[in-house]
């Protein structure tokens, strides 16, 4: 079965459709690629994957369950987790704290029993700080655990959105632009992390990418859109040489 199924999804703002009747799936384990020129509506199909829109119509489907009409704060509780375009972290706290708030998703306690600082809430601490150090460890950021995100190079608080993501123990990731703003080096090593995601931990991957490069080399399956409307479907190397998508692209004189 498909982790996730997109089903004639759409949506329309004023009279711009942003997202016209797209469908696809992701399968357990993918790394799964949407890419296209700008304003192709992949941001939108992110924002009514993670519900922050209003789909006007269509389903999602994650693992089995429509969740196409689920209010966006029981998502992550899911198993579904995202980063966003431009960077969305609490500047003034450490890294730390921004991820122990990225396990806020899967809290078993109630507010009163925080409290109280019941036993039963000190074993939940000590449960969300065992999973933030294990995801410190994973991306390497125990430099960063106790410095403000607010003094850190651009390249580290783009890792430090993607930990916080993996904090809250999701199966399917959505990544939107994880490159943007990198320099090369930065993103071979973004690269390397994504894979590392898919094959250590077995995550399911959901990215928006422009970078062609690391689209290639990490995307099982790309799906190309351009004006709202899927244009191909297929391996990286596949879609980049699909007439369709090098016609989009040309149109906004920049190369797939
Ligand atoms: N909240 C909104 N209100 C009005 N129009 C919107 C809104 N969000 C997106 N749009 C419009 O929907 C279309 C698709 O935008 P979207 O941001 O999804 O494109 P994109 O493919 O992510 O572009 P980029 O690569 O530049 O980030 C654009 O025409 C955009 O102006």
């Amino acid at each position: 079965m498909s982790l996730l199924q997109v089903e004639s999804l759409s949506i329309a703002f004023g009279g711009v459709k942003a997202v016209d009747n797209i469908s696809f799936t992701v399968e357990p384990g993918e790394v799964f690629t949407i890419v296209g020129p700008n304003g192709a509506g992949k941001s939108t199909i992110f924002n009514l994957i993670s519900r922050l829109y209003e789909p006007s119509g269509g389903r999602i489907v994650f693992d089995g369950r429509d969740i196409t009409r689920l209010p966006a704060h029981d998502i992550a509780g899911l198993g579904i987790a995202r980063t966003f375009q431009n960077i969305e972290l609490f500047d003034h706290s450490s890294v730390l704290q921004n991820l122990l708030i990225g396990r806020h998703a899967r809290r078993t306690t109630s507010w009163h029993e925080d409290l109280l600082f019941l036993p039963k809430v000190r074993r939940a601490e000590r449960e969300h700080r065992r999973i933030v150090e294990e995801v410190i460890d994973f991306l390497e950021l125990a430099a960063y655990r106790d410095k403000l995100i607010a003094g850190l190079p651009y390249g580290v608080r783009k890792l430090v959105e993607i930990a916080r993501a993996l904090s809250s123990e999701p199966r399917l990731i959505l990544l939107d632009e994880p490159a943007s703003g990198l320099s090369v080096e930065e993103t071979q090593d973004m690269a390397w992390w994504i894979e590392d995601m898919q094959k250590d931990l077995g995550l399911t991957v959901l990215m928006v990418e422009h970078d062609m490069s690391l689209v290639s080399r990490v995307s099982d399956r790309v799906l190309a859109v351009a004006e709202g409307r899927p244009l191909a479907l297929g391996r990286p190397d596949e879609v980049q040489a699909d007439p369709k998508v090098i016609e989009a692209y040309l149109g906004q004189q920049e190369a797939p």
